[in-house]
């Protein structure tokens, strides 16, 4: 006998984090699609804008109502700018929606931190005090039966994933890590712009928000929680002539005598039981298009014996474990199904 499915809705659909959460809701079990939501396209037909979603079974895209959403949905997604779903959230949860929030708006606690770094008004602190912090592989427990979900951004995870454990461990000074980021240009969302049309982008590397990236002060804010004590970090970030695709390289000064085998042997038992970060071997390091459309984060390590630094490389796909598939990955903690439900896709390679 089918099991009954959770109804899920997605506000933000016509954009890259909401076009990918109905490819993967799509091949959910448990989960059945039933209102793909515009703010601006209410009334279309979604296969108009995305004639590869013909099979979706909800045709036509929805108006942005809660109460409307509440009576058809159990969870929605929210994939809308930061700005949006600040104001839009609390609305759904005041009307027993549970949310799944893929913006920056609940993840920096502080308000005055969040308002420095956006340069508009943070969520009330009662929201951003509700909010779980969704790194899946460290905040898991708490994911489990809660009901709105603060999905962390790409940067984000592809470097904390890459730092914590070390730094948890002790084995790196957290006054010395430097990280150097580079993002598909997939990233900025599907809207166009001067900095990323084909003519700007393609055979072309830039530097962007150099000191100035708002995942700073969430990498900050996570590292802290992990060391304990405050951490602030160096953290740049580059446009690379590619669709899909974090690679976040991070330095840190070593506090002993680590190996890079030391190093994998740490990595693998911190994330034993979690199957969507890999480690490889000493010596390897993680390409790009190793993750390519899946929801994996794989890491690799070199020590520099002459400078006691480790260098670690971390790679996501940003669309996948950078928003949506690390979004469903969330739904299925909360909803108590196996993590990886829905999200078994291997990477598309070549
Ligand atoms: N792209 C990525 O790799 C990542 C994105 N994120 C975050 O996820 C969110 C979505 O990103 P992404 O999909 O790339 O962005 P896009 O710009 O591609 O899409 C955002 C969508 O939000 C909708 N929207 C805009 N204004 C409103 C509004 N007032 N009310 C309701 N919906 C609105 C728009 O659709 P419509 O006009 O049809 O309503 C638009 O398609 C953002 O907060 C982004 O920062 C996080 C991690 C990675
Ligand atoms: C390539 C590119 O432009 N990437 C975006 C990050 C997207 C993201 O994760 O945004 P939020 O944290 O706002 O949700 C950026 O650097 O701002």
């Amino acid at each position: 006998m089918e099991t009954v499915k959770v109804k899920v809705a997605i506000i933000g659909s016509t954009g890259y984090g909401g076009v990918e959460l109905i490819r993967f809701l799509m091949g959910h079990p448990h989960v059945e699609i039933v209102s793909v939501i515009s703010s601006s396209s209410a009334g279309e037909p979604i296969a108009d804008g995305f004639p590869h979603l013909s099979e979706l079974m909800v045709q036509n895209l929805d108006g942005v109502d809660p109460q409307e959403i509440a009576e058809k949905a159990d969870v929605v997604f929210t994939a809308t700018p930061s700005g949006v779903s600040s104001k839009l959230v609390p609305q759904l949860l005041e009307v027993g929606l549970r949310v799944i929030d893929l913006s920056g708006d609940f993840r920096i606690k502080d308000r005055s931190e969040y308002e420095a770094w956006y340069k508009h008004e943070a969520a009330e602190q009662k929201w951003l005090d509700k909010a779980i912090y969704g790194l899946c592989e460290i905040n898991g427990d708490l994911v489990i039966g809660s009901s709105f979900i603060s999905n962390p951004g790409c940067y984000s995870t592809t470097t904390l994933l890459g730092l914590i454990p070390a730094l948890n461990a002790g084995w790196i000074d957290p006054a010395s890590i430097i990280i150097d980021a580079k993002s598909g240009v997939s990233g900025a969302g599907r809207g166009t712009s001067l900095t990323t049309h084909y003519a700007e982008m393609n055979e072309n590397m830039k530097v962007y928000k150099v000191n100035k990236h708002q995942h700073i002060p969430e990498i900050e804010q996570e590292l802290s929680l992990a060391a304990g004590n405050p951490v602030t970090v160096t953290f740049t970030t580059h446009l690379v002539p590619m669709t899909r695709g974090i690679m976040s390289t991070m330095y840190a000064k070593l506090q002993g005598d680590y190996t890079e085998e030391g190093l994998v042997s740490l990595y693998r038992e911190f994330y034993a039981g979690r199957p969507f970060v890999r480690i490889r071997e000493a010596g390897k390091w993680p390409a790009t298009k190793e993750v390519f459309g899946s929801n994996y984060c794989d890491i690799g390590f070199s020590v520099d014996e002459r400078t006691g630094r480790v260098t670690i490389i971390a790679v996501t796909d940003n669309v996948v474990k950078g928003a949506a598939g690390q979004a469903i990955q969330n739904l299925n903690l909360m909803m108590g199904w196996d993590e990886t439900t829905g999200l078994k896709l291997s990477p598309v390679y070549p």
